[in-house]
């Protein structure tokens, strides 16, 4: 899996060692030590099951704007295959997710991968939250796609995880539409209550 080259020129490119199940990937930007799993970090055992499968209390909330199915606008992204070490999802882009005529917004694409990338951290076992999200648009996507998303963890170091995805144009190996990658950070259950207004 490499970006063609010539659309990695530059000096930010970087070469990733990455757990991505084609090897090492190539990508662009900055800060990317900030996502990158440091010396030391634990990495996902190879074929080993996600501590958490899956759980009522995610499988009963709807109100996701990412994978519920109560907003109308919301992205309903569906799973498809949880292997052990990854997850792949879909969704199909509509005229609600639109930025330029006829094209998907990046926002939503971002907001795909913080869902996929998340639903990796969620089932490491703990409860995560985005710290940082790195996106590389690369291609764009039209409404009415379905883009196929596919996200695996590089590792984990204390309360921080490192999570890394794509999301391809049709089919799960259409053309590479997005690429993102993520350092999750380990929260205790108050988070999700403590800032609520109501
Ligand atoms: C996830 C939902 C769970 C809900 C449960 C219910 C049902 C389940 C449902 C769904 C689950 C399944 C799928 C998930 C679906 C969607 C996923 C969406 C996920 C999101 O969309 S979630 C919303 C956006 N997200 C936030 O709303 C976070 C706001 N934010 C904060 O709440 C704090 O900012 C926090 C907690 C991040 C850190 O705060 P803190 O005080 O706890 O800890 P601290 O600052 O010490 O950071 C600790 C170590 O992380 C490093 N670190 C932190 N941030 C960094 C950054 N940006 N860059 C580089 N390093 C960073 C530090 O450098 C330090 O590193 P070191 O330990 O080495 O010093």
């Amino acid at each position: 899996m490499t970006i063609p080259s010539d659309r990695v020129s530059g000096e930010d490119l970087e070469v990733w060692a990455s757990a991505a199940p084609d090897g090492p990937v190539r990508r662009r930007g900055p800060a990317s030590s900030r996502t990158t799993p440091p010396a030391g970090a634990a990495a996902p055992a190879a074929g080993a099951p996600f501590p958490r499968a899956s759980s009522p209390a995610r499988d009963d909330y709807q109100g996701c704007f990412g994978c519920g199915g109560d907003s109308p606008s919301g992205l309903r992204i569906v799973e498809t295959r949880v292997d052990g070490t990854s997850v792949e999802a879909e969704f199909a882009v509509r005229d609600v997710h639109q930025g330029a005529p006829g094209l998907a917004h990046g926002g939503l694409l971002a907001t795909a991968m913080d869902e996929v990338l998340g639903s990796v951290a969620w089932r490491l076992g703990g409860r995560y939250v985005t710290g940082r999200l790195e996106t590389d648009f690369l291609a764009p996507v039209p409404v009415g796609a379905t883009v196929r998303l596919r996200a695996w963890c590089n590792g984990v170091h204390g309360r921080k995880a490192y999570v890394e995805g794509e999301g391809r144009i049709g089919a799960p190996d259409g053309p590479v539409a997005v690429r993102a990658a993520a350092l999750f950070v380990e929260v205790p259950e108050e988070h999700f209550t403590k800032e609520r207004l109501n």
